[in-house]
């Protein structure tokens, strides 16, 4: 039988992204509840329907006064303040405008107040109630204030929109949707926003070896680990996720499982298969399936087989088998292409700088992506680069919170040297979601 040659289609790691995301655009708008929207990205901008806070208000417990009242006040020598109301969060206008509105304006009267109340116009400052004294009279009813010092106007006073001016932009279109982003919708009383679609992954391990997690270990066989993790992966990005059964090493079973997923899914991810042995049908059953090369070869170890076929809006991702590989291939490419499909705006990896705490001595024509722990010490990362991190072994990335790059070519990288690096998704990720 004639060895298998892999269609050479050679990308770096950057170039892979750039053509998983183009061609691809987020999914369709659509408006949901904001308590489904977590970790959603916003699809249009929002702009503050109204002034923030919306009313004049008291920022603290205590006195709402007029500041020229408090003028000559001094030690031993108080200023008095009647007080003629008491005004609390949530009361009407009409409340407010019946406790004051018909008084004559003086100086020396006050209004008791809490803090998220409207403060009348006719008082320029709150006075905390710990700086004051109080005092009531023998009738039971009257009650006095005593001041001690002079208050400047507009302490402890919110003004109308004084945080922020109506039609102010404020959570920009490809915004996700965390706790903050809620907190400035339902400050405006949004109970829905407008989002992108969650993209819709299918994930099909393939090869003869793999079992479910709970079937029987047999001999020769392995637990389809990769499945799990991609989907673990997926569910942290918040994609929608549909995970099949191992599919098994043949040509028309798994050309008819791609056929089927590519109906269901904006993008399946393939782990095993995909490298030059015979039994590896990836790149055969895309083909049957309708699928065209984009790339058949990512500059990168572990890895170095992933490749991506393309079928109308269709994208199919082959991974490595390895699991190391394979989740290298999920930090490294899957997240900024689902970040993209998902409309965020920054879709792209954070890469950091760090400091190498050992050297790195194998030699690699490719950049290496060394699963590492990274520390930071005195302002600076530290990066550890585990030993034993064989793309097929699992204790490296199992210990792994990162992924540091060796330049390629050369010999390695000497302890010392300054390297870019990753922080894992679940160390790193803002956007943690379900
Ligand atoms: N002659 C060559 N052989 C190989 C090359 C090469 O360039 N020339 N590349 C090697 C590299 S690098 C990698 S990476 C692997 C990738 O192979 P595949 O992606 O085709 O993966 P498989 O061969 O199917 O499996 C590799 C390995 O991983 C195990 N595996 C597969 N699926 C799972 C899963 N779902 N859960 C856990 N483990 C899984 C599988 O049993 C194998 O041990 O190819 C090299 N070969
Ligand atoms: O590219 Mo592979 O993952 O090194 O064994």
């Amino acid at each position: 039988m004639a060895t298998l040659q892999k269609q050479q289609f050679v990308v770096s790691v950057e170039e892979a992204i750039r053509h998983l995301c183009e061609g691809m655009s987020p999914g369709r708008a659509e408006r949901l509840d904001l308590e489904d929207c977590v970790g959603r990205v916003l699809a249009e901008d929002f702009l503050t329907p109204f002034p923030m806070p919306p009313f004049r208000r008291a920022a603290m417990d205590g006195y709402a006064v007029r500041s020229n009242a408090t003028i000559g006040a001094k030690l031993g020598q108080e200023t008095r303040l009647r007080v003629i109301a008491e005004i609390k969060a949530g009361v009407s206008r009409e409340w407010v405008e019946e406790c004051t509105g018909g008084i004559a304006i003086e100086d020396a009267d006050c209004v008791r107040i809490f803090t998220g109340a409207p403060v009348p116009h006719r008082y320029d400052t709150v006075v905390m109630q710990e700086a004051v004294t109080t005092s009531i009279e023998d009738d039971g009813r009257t009650r006095w204030i005593g001041i001690d010092r002079p208050h400047p106007s507009g302490k402890h006073v919110a003004e109308a929109g004084e945080d922020l001016a109506p039609g102010k932009l404020i959570l920009v279109k490809g915004t996700v949707i965390g706790a903050k982003e809620m907190a400035v919708l339902a400050s405006y009383g949004q109970r829905d926003a407008v989002v992108y679609a969650k993209p819709r992954i299918a994930v099909l391990p393939v090869g003869d070896e793999l079992l479910e997690p709970g079937a029987a270990l047999s001999a020769n066989r392995i637990y389809d680990a990769n499945s799990l993790a991609v989907y673990a992966f997926l569910k942290q990005l918040g994609a929608h996720v549909i995970r099949r059964k191992p599919v098994p090493d043949q040509l028309a079973v798994l050309t008819r499982e791609i056929e089927q997923a590519a109906e269901q899914a904006d993008i399946v991810i393939t782990t095993g298969g995909i490298s030059v042995g015979d039994h590896d049908y990836v790149e055969r059953a895309a083909a049957s399936a309708g699928f065209e090369p984009v790339f058949t070869k990512v500059l990168m170890r572990p890895g170095t087989p992933t490749s991506a076929f393309k079928k109308g809006n269709c994208l199919l991702l082959g991974l490595s088998g390895n699991p190391s590989a394979c989740y290298s291939g999920l930090e490294l490419l899957v997240k900024p292409t689902v970040q993209w499909l998902k409309g965020m705006k920054s879709y792209r990896n954070q890469w950091l700088k760090g400091k190498l705490e050992d050297s790195v001595g194998k030699p690699c024509p490719y950049p290496r992506y060394i699963r590492s722990i990274a520390t930071m010490e005195l302002g600076m990362w530290r990066i550890n680069p585990l030993p034993n991190d064989k793309s097929g072994n699992i204790a490296a990335f199992a210990e792994a919170n990162a992924i540091a790059v060796i330049p390629a070519g050369g010999r390695g990288a000497a302890k010392g040297e300054i390297v870019s690096f990753l922080l894992l998704t679940h160390m790193a990720n803002g956007g943690l979601t379900l």
